[in-house]
């Protein structure tokens, strides 16, 4: 009997504690942080337990969506209030700066960069943290790899990878990614003379990135990588589905079987990737290659250069990091462009006749990629009007003073890039015009302020493969414009919204004619 008593005080005991717990974690602490933002003169939406204000974005998302869907479909690059129809409308009453929240976690928007340089001045990029809710929501996409990872860990992960993607090194791989970009245009040609007039651009052109950086990274044929891409692509269905409560304390048991399958989707795609490095390691013979998957085995191997190992759980990481990360922002990117140039038949003009210029009559090369001076502008005008990164996030790991207001220790940062891309404030009356005329000369476009243009992200955490991104999309981009022309097809409905990156949702439909 005594052990029964004994038993029931340590049970409420254990219970009562566990509570106490909860409540600091999901009632008290953000509760604390809420008064000390609003003390601060942070304003925001007024957010409700536990939801924060989920409800109210998922309310103004469906009223935006039901007014864009009564309206003419057209091709108008105006998409920040259908992307981020909730903050276009808080802008109004809250202006650049102000906190939303998620659930119990509160967030700091940002699409003001003269707050977000003053606040990030001096924070390095080992300082910065990742929000811990998309940390942990995001688990089986991206683990602990670059994109998530902290502290001096990051640094040991950034210094690893930085060489498999410097400019010298993506060099070799020109010739790698020309081979994919013709066998993928080869089909097109087949399906024209087979009478197809139309072309889904956006799922070519992210298939052949993908076998690009199956080939250029990890060494493998597309066919080999492609359980790995299909599997990532049913994941980030999964996780992004509008229809989630990230933030909300328990939100995974709100939606188990999502919850669920994307646990399962991770451990397979873990299971995948094992195979290939083991593959690889087992692989006898030859000098070891110098891609991403061989500099990160050879830094493995003993000590490693940086006097420490990646564990296995890490280089699974990072190869998953890569496989995802390397081919769906640059495929977006050079998806968008045809879109642009369809809609603009005299930039295809314009860049044929540049290509023409510095390729000659020869097969393009790394040396030639710098002279296409016009594709560059595109390519940052589309960077701008529809960047395939849409946000940049952030957590501070300590309290950041900027303006005399404190942003405390734990806050999650969401800077708006596409708000700050579509700021007529930042770029003028002309901001949704396709002008690629405004880089000519100028890294800024004319924006009227050097952290309005953030579409690679900022300071140390910059994106790592932006030398990659720039030379695909110079050699994809020259090989397409020198055998096809594009327009518009009226079986395209222009739907971009956010997956992660920013897609045409309901695909990308072109007419494709060989010149
Ligand atoms: C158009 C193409 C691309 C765009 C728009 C893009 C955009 C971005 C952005 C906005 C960030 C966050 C930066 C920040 O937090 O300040 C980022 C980080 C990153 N990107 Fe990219 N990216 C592209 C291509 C690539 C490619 C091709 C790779 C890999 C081969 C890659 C790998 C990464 C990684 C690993 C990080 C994390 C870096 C870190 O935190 O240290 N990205 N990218």
């Amino acid at each position: 009997m005594e052990f029964f008593h004994l038993f029931k005080l340590i049970f409420s005991g254990v219970f009562l504690y566990l509570l106490f717990r909860l409540l600091i974690s999901f009632w008290i602490s953000p509760a604390r942080t809420y008064m000390k933002l609003k003390k601060n003169g942070f304003g925001g939406p007024t957010p409700s337990f536990p939801l924060g204000n989920i409800e109210e974005m998922k309310k103004i998302r469906r009223s935006s969506f039901a007014a864009a869907s009564s309206g003419p479909l057209a091709v108008s690059n105006d998409i920040h209030s259908t992307v981020f129809p909730y903050f276009a409308q808080w802008q109004k009453s809250h202006g650049k700066v102000f906190i939303y929240w998620l659930g119990t976690e509160p967030f700091l928007y940002i699409a003001d960069p003269e707050f977000l340089k003053r606040m990030s001045t001096g924070v390095m990029g080992k300082s910065w943290g990742k929000p811990n809710v998309f940390k942990h929501d995001r688990k089986p996409m991206f683990g602990n790899g670059l994109v998530m990872v902290e502290g001096d860990d990051w640094v040991r992960h950034r210094h690893i990878i930085t060489p498999a993607l410097s400019q010298a090194s993506v060099k070799a791989m020109a010739s790698l990614m020309a081979e994919s970009t013709t066998k993928m245009l080869d089909k097109w040609t087949s399906l024209i003379h087979s009478g197809c007039q139309e072309v889904d651009v956006e799922r070519e052109i992210i298939a052949t990135a993908g076998e690009i950086i199956a080939k250029t990274s990890f060494g493998i044929g597309y066919e080999n990588g492609r359980q790995v891409f299909e599997k990532l692509r049913a994941m980030q269905f999964t996780l992004f589905k509008t229809n989630r409560y990230v933030g909300v304390p328990f939100s995974s048991f709100l939606c188990p079987k999502q919850t669920l399958e994307a646990k399962n989707l991770g451990k397979e795609i873990d299971d995948l990737l094992m195979t290939i490095i083991t593959d690889r390691r087992n692989s006898k013979g030859g000098c070891p290659q110098k891609d991403l998957l061989g500099l990160l085995l050879e830094e493995n191997h003993e000590e490693g250069r940086l006097g420490k190992t990646l564990t296995a759980r890490e280089l699974v990481d990072e190869c998953k990091t890569f496989f995802f990360g390397g081919h769906e922002t640059t495929a977006l990117a050079l998806s968008w462009t045809l879109l642009l140039l369809a809609a603009h038949p005299e930039w295809q003009d314009r860049l044929r006749e540049e290509i023409r210029q510095v390729t000659g009559d020869t097969d393009i090369d790394f040396s030639m990629l710098a002279g296409l001076k016009k594709m560059g502008w595109v390519m940052n005008e589309v960077l701008r009007l529809y960047s395939p990164a849409p946000n940049v996030q952030r957590q501070t790991r300590e309290d950041i003073t900027v303006n005399n207001l404190t942003i405390p220790e734990g806050t999650n940062v969401w800077i708006d890039v596409v708000g700050m891309h579509h700021d007529p404030d930042l770029w003028g009356q002309d901001v949704y015009e396709f002008k690629p005329e405004r880089f000519d000369n100028d890294l800024f476009g004319g924006c009227n302020h050097k952290m309005g243009f953030l579409p690679f992200g900022f300071g140390g955490r910059m994106c790592i493969g932006r030398h990659l991104t720039i030379m695909e999309y110079k050699v994809v981009l020259s090989l397409i414009l020198t055998r096809f022309c594009f327009s518009l097809s009226p079986n395209y409905s222009h739907s971009p919204s956010v997956m992660l990156s920013l897609r045409p949702s309901l695909g990308l439909p072109l007419i494709v004619k060989p010149l």
